[in-house]
Formats: C-alpha cells, sequence, structure tokens
C-alpha cells in the first residue's frame, strides 16, 4: 500500500497583496481533494508596512536582515495580519484552517543563523534535520485540520525568528515524505518560470539541476527565483515526489499537471 498523498502549496507575497487574485487562490485551495498544507509569505507586505514606521527594508541574496525592530514587523505582519486573514478567508469556503509559527506545537524549530564574514542576518532562523516535528504536524492532518503556516519560528528557548517562506515549504515537503507522498507547489503570479520575462507564455516546463546552472548562468533565471529553485531541487533529491513552480490562478489546472514548470532530478 502507498504512502497518503499531501499537497503542500507555497504562495507569495505579490499574490497575496493582490485581494482578488488571493481569493480565487484561496477558493481553489480550499476544492483540492485529499491532506493539504498551505505555507505563506508576505515579504512585500512587510516591507511596505515596516517603511510606513521608518523601518528600511535590507535583503541580502533573497533573505532579509531582520534587527529586532523588523522581527517585531514581520511577526506582527506575518504570523499575525496575514495568517490570520487568511484562515478567516478559508474558514469562509469551508476549509478548517489552523494558522500557526514554528512556536506553535512546537511545530517548527530553527537555529538562529551565526555572523558570517562580518554579515550578521540578525534574528534570521536556519532549518536543520530535525526542525520539524513531524508528529505534531501529522497529528494536525489526522484530525482534518488544514496547516497554515507563517515564516515565523522559534529557537526553542522563547526567541521567535524570521525564516523564508519558501525554504519552509521545502522542509515541510522533505521531512513530511516519511510519511506522505508529498506534491510541493510553488505559486506565485507568474505562469512558471519563463524564458523570457517579457513573454508571460514563454513557460519552461521543465528544469532540473544542469539545466538549472545554465539559466542561472545565462541570466535567464534571476533574483528570487534563483533560491526558489534552489530550494524546489532540494526538495526532489531528497524524496519528495513532485515539485512544481506555477501560476496561483492556476492551481485548478495544477490538478490535472497542465501547467507551471516541473522541477526534476
Ligand atoms: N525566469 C524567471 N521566470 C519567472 N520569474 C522570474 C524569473 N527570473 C526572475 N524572476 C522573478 O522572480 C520572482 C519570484 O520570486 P519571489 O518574488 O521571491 O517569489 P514569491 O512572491 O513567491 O516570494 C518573480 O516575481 C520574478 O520577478
Ligand atoms: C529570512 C527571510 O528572508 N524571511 C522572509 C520571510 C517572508 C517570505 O519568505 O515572503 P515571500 O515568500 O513573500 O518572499 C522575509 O522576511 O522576507
Amino acid at each position: 500500500m502507498g504512502l497518503p498523498k499531501l499537497t503542500i502549496i507555497k504562495i507569495g507575497g505579490n499574490v497575496i497583496d493582490n485581494s482578488e487574485k488571493l481569493h480565487h487562490f484561496l477558493k481553489d485551495f480550499s476544492a483540492l481533494e485529499g491532506l493539504k498544507i498551505l505555507v505563506h509569505g508576505g515579504g512585500k507586505i512587510a516591507s511596505e508596512l515596516g517603511l510606513g514606521m521608518g523601518i528600511i527594508p535590507n535583503m541580502v541574496e533573497g533573505r532579509r536582515i531582520t534587527d529586532i525592530e523588523t522581527l517585531r514587523v514581520v511577526t506582527m505582519v506575518y504570523a499575525g495580519l496575514i495568517n490570520k486573514n487568511l484562515v478567516a478567508q478559508l474558514q469562509n469556503f469551508q476549509c478548517n484552517a489552523i494558522g500557526l509559527s514554528g512556536a506553535d506545537g512546537n511545530s517548527i524549530k530553527t537555529v538562529k543563523r551565526a555572523v558570517k564574514d562580518g554579515l550578521d542576518y540578525g534574528y534570521v532562523g536556519d532549518i536543520t534535520s530535525d526542525s520539524i516535528n513531524v508528529s505534531a504536524i501529522s497529528n494536525l492532518l489526522s484530525v482534518s485540520f488544514i496547516p497554515v503556516f507563517s515564516a515565523i519560528t522559534h529557537d526553542g528557548n522563547g526567541q521567535l525568528l524570521n525564516t523564508n517562506a519558501d525554504t519552509i515549504a521545502s522542509s515541510l515537503a522533505q521531512s513530511l515524505s516519511k510519511l506522505y507522498a508529498v506534491d510541493l507547489v510553488y505559486c506565485f503570479e507568474k505562469k512558471g518560470v519563463l524564458s523570457d520575462l517579457n513573454d508571460p507564455e514563454s513557460v519552461i516546463t521543465l528544469i532540473n539541476r544542469t539545466s538549472f546552472e545554465t539559466l542561472k548562468q545565462d541570466g535567464i533565471v534571476a533574483d528570487g527565483m534563483i533560491p526558489k529553485i534552489k530550494n524546489a531541487l532540494e526538495a526532489v533529491e531528497k524524496g519528495v515526489s513532485a515539485v512544481f513552480i506555477t501560476c496561483a490562478e492556476d492551481l485548478s489546472n495544477f490538478n490535472h499537471k497542465k501547467s507551471g514548470t516541473k522541477i526534476t532530478l
């Protein structure tokens, strides 16, 4: 008998920031059959709200430098404002969502990133091999809750930390692959990884480690797409059944695996 199927969907900040697209996405997510988990970012909204409070965003290689003031903002925005709004909207679609930070149920424990070459990321949490509390999460799934994870984790000693949402999704998928056949889907505002950013239809249907290196060298994939594909490749290499990067608006088509970019070995 095969493992039960679990779908882990990650939704990025650009879609969360668009109420119409978000509504459509949450409706489609609610309609997905079987066990599922939602992971959300919200970097764009945290940057905008932080700016209003005089906190200037500082990103290095796609990761936010998180000083104590920034940690307060991202905790309010990710674990509060966004997480609770997503849960309330999912409840409206009869999806019994339960909003979580990594501190809740000790679900994701991370390690504060050490200062390296003089670069201090501050309160950023890195995932380790035993970060994910598989039994706590599978218990929630077994009683039909739909976990909704924000990008806030904890260190087990009372400290909240900021962890990239793409990495959380990949790590959840890897760890939960022990118990489930996991499909991991990164949803964002474009139709998939594009060969030409000016042509929204130019979706690259398959990417593996070798083609990724070439796409990166040629400058075809850049910015936030580089860590996203790295996280996706790590997931397939560590046993996640299937990994896709696709458009949030195509989630209903995704059921038929007809859209977006598939990440393969
Ligand atoms: N080849 C590419 N195809 C699609 N998007 C790309 C590509 N190269 C760079 N990007 C950029 O990557 C962004 C997605 O990364 P990011 O903003 O981190 O996603 P998310 O909103 O899911 O957190 C896209 O909005 C796009 O601007
Ligand atoms: C450490 C770190 O960089 N954390 C991310 C978490 C949010 C996130 O990943 O949001 P998106 O998915 O919308 O980009 C940040 O604060 O931007």
